[in-house]
């Protein structure tokens, strides 16, 4: 069993009867989901929020409920991936560009868990350029504001046309190289016109399933 699925199925065992849960995107938390679809096709009952349009095509085909955002008041676990995770387990999150859905559906969880192969682990966040949504009006200016921070701000490309998310907008991958105040950063950013959302995911993760040494590893917070 390789690393992902490890940690994507670990995280599937926080999941019980009746819960309403956030599904993350990507490549780990594909296991997540994959896990819970098994579990749903031997009874358990929950409903599934998605993060992405990927996910939530995901989740259909493995018969997870999905429930309309809207019709929700409480999300009781979110489990998603991570690009890279600091001791603090601050993360940065959105290389697959759904940074924004992430965001609010891990801050509406009453338990953020993230799940992530040991190679996302770092002593400071920063290696892998931190995704930022900004609307395409303007862009070019919001993308030298951004610059103004300390980072050279490339246009996402899908081919040869920019990346569009799933809210409409383009991402800049932003490589500060070493970010010492996530905090500051996450803050300075969205206070820019043009900044829908960074993905610096700050005091968000309560528990961090990863491994060490080939060993499952939880740390909380
Ligand atoms: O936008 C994508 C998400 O933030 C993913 O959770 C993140 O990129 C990690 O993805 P993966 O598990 O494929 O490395």
């Amino acid at each position: 069993m390789n690393e992902k699925q490890m940690v994507g199925e670990k995280a599937a065992e926080y999941i019980k009867d009746g819960m309403v849960v956030g599904l993350g995107t990507g490549s780990t938390a594909y296991y997540t989901i994959k896990k819970l679809g098994e579990l749903v096709r031997n009874g358990l009952n929950i409903t599934g929020i998605p993060t992405s349009e990927q996910t939530a095509k995901l989740a259909v085909e493995q018969g997870i409920t999905l429930v309309d955002f809207k019709d929700v008041k409480q999300i009781d676990v979110a489990i998603d991936g991570a690009d890279e995770f600091d001791t603090n387990l601050n993360l940065i999150k959105g290389g697959g560009g759904a940074l924004l859905r992430e965001k609010i559906i891990g801050n509406a969880a009453s338990t953020f868990i993230v799940i992530a192969d040991s190679s996302k682990g770092a002593e400071k966040l920063g290696a892998f350029p931190l995704p930022v949504e900004i609307v395409k009006f303007g862009s070019e200016m919001t993308s030298r504001k951004i610059a103004e921070l300390g980072c050279e701000p490339i246009l996402r490309l899908n081919g040869n046309r920019p990346f569009i998310t799933d809210n409409g907008n383009y991402i800049l991958d932003c490589d500060f190289k070493q970010i010492d105040s996530p905090d500051e950063l996450e803050l300075q950013l969205n206070m820019i016109p043009g900044v829908v959302e960074n993905g610096l995911f700050v005091n968000m993760a309560k528990r961090l399933i990863t491994i060490e040494n080939g060993e499952l590893v939880e740390k909380t917070r």
